[in-house]
Order: structure tokens, then sequence, then C-alpha cells
């Protein structure tokens, strides 16, 4: 006899990112998504699995991750808690040796860019997470030099994103993309005119507010192409409507999502359901200048994603 008791156990797949993209209107162009963070564990007769390697009572841990993406698939997610009544479900009455489940769910919460000029409602914006920073720097020789900014404003297009026609080397196996979900957390600086930084009455947190709608609004605008060319564009914008900015600096991560291969289950994904992959990521960083005006914010920051 053991002198050993195997008390409580579970296990199954925990974090599983998953973004649902569902299209309405009678053209699909009216977007709504669902960000999730969904651990699946199970509990029941798992003695043998533990006690003597026989594994016939226990469904793989990757068997729960696929579940959890079909599921999004087949049901939809209709909020975190009927989603994960569904998976808690299936997971007791499909296996007998499966007592229990639970299922843990975290929602990051997404508003949308309102964008006026189009009726396509593709552009969204993570509630409540960024941080607006400020550097300011009084130099006896050179006077004071203000530089704004923002980190942590993460936004996503959930089309109207492509990346194709790139070099293909020996190693490359990425599969071109026409239709891709592109989203990054902003990390924005941008450095004022000595007309700004001078008036006593400039009102910074109106030109923090009109850079920061600047930029969304060229984020959500762009039909992109990479996200290269979203970062140009967001900067651009921003030089052309504010004109006490001289220099915009901004680091993209690329945060990527992956196209599900639901095919295994008989399922189509039809550009709805992503794995959204926290590690690793594209960092594209660039500064932006008016013509004529030394750049002035530093280059080496690190950045995490
Ligand atoms: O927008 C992108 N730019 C890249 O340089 C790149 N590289 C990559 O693998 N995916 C992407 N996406």
């Amino acid at each position: 006899m053991s002198k050993h008791v195997l008390a409580q156990n579970q296990y199954g797949k925990a974090e599983n990112r998953i973004v649902k993209v569902t299209r309405k209107g009678s053209d699909g162009s009216w977007h709504e998504i669902r960000d999730l963070n969904v651990s699946v564990a199970l509990r029941g007769e798992f003695r043998d699995v533990h006690l003597t390697g026989d594994n016939a009572n226990c469904l793989p841990t990757d068997t729960t991750k696929n579940t959890v993406y079909a599921f999004g698939k087949e049901h939809g997610i209709a909020s975190p808690e009927a989603f994960g009544i569904l998976l808690a479900k299936h997971f007791v009455s499909s296996q007998s040796p499966i007592r229990e489940a639970q299922i843990r769910i975290e929602e990051y919460a997404w508003e949308r860019i309102p964008v006026p000029t189009r009726k396509e409602q593709h552009s969204f914006v993570r509630k409540g997470q960024e941080v607006r920073t400020a550097q300011i720097t009084y130099s006896e020789t050179t006077g004071l030099q203000v530089i704004s900014g923002l980190k942590d404003l993460t936004v996503m297009n959930s089309t109207n994103s492509e990346f194709h026609g790139y070099i293909k080397d020996k190693y490359t196996t990425l599969k071109e993309a026409y239709d891709r979900i592109l989203a990054t957390k902003v990390t924005a600086r941008w450095a004022h005119s000595a007309l700004a930084a001078d008036d006593a009455a400039f009102d910074w947190d109106q030109s923090y507010k009109k850079v920061r709608k600047n930029m969304l609004e060229a984020f959500a605008e762009t039909y992109s192409y990479s996200l290269q060319q979203t970062l140009n564009q967001m900067a651009e914008r921003v030089l052309d409507n504010c004109p006490r900015v001289n220099e915009v600096r901004l680091n993209l991560p690329n945060k990527h999502h992956f196209l599900v291969d639901l095919e295994p289950f008989g399922l189509k994904n039809d550009n709805e359901v992503y794995f959204a992959a926290d590690r690793m990521y594209g960092l594209i960083e660039g500064t932006i200048h008016r013509d004529g005006v030394q750049p002035v914010i530093a280059t080496s920051d690190w950045i995490v994603a």
C-alpha cells in the first residue's frame, strides 16, 4: 500500500486567447468582436493517469484548447458566461471520466473608434488602459523642450489590413495575407515647437486630445498594406492637423492574430476565429518630423509589448 494519497487534482489548457469577429449588417461590414482569455480545468477520474501512466481517461489539454476555438465558430460568443456554460457542460457530458469542468474567463473590453465618414465599422480601442506621458527639459542655452506622449493605447482593425509582396528567402514561411486583423499597442511621443512650449496659454490637455484623436482616426481609416505604412499615416495625420507638433515617434508592436485552422473539425474559418498571440511580436518603430526640423525624441527606448 502506498503511503501517499493523491488528493485534489485537475488539468486543462490555460489562457486560450480567442478573438471572435462577428460580421453584421446586410453586407457584413458592421463588425463586433469578443476578446477572451479562456482557461479550462477538468476534474474527475484521473487516478490512473497520475498513478500508473494509463492515459485512457485523459482528454488531452490540446483537445480542450481546440474545443474552445471550435466552439467560438460553432456557437459564437454571446457573453463570457454563456460561452463558459457551453464549454463546461460539453466536457462533462461528452466524456464519462470527466465529472467537473471549470472554465475561467477574462474578457478584454473594446470600444469602437467612431469613423463618421464610413458606414463600415471595424476599428476598436481597448478600454481604459492608456497612460499619458510628458517629458519637459529646460536648458539655459536651448530653452524649453516639451515631449508629450502616451503608451498602452491598444487598437485593432478587424479587416482592411493586408500583408504581401514581401521578400521571400529560404527561411520565409509566412503566408501572404489579404485580409487580416491589424492590432497594436501604441507608444507615441510627439515634440512641440518652441511656439507651444513658450506660450503660457497653450492648452496642453486640448493638444493631447487632438493628437490622440488624429492618431486613432488615421489608424482606423488607413487601408493598410503593412504596419509600417499605418505608422507613417498616423504620424503624418498628426503633423498635418496639429501645427505646433514638429515630430512624432511611434513604437508599434504588431500584436499578431493568427487564423485558427478549424478544417480538422470540419469547420470553415471565414476570418472569424483568431488566436491572439502575445509573444513574440513584430516591432515597428519610426520618427516622422517636419522638413527642416532637427529630431529630438530619443530612439533607443526599450519598448515592451
Ligand atoms: O505589417 C507587417 N509588417 C511587417 O514587416 C511584417 N513582417 C511580418 O512577418 N508580418 C508583418 N506585418
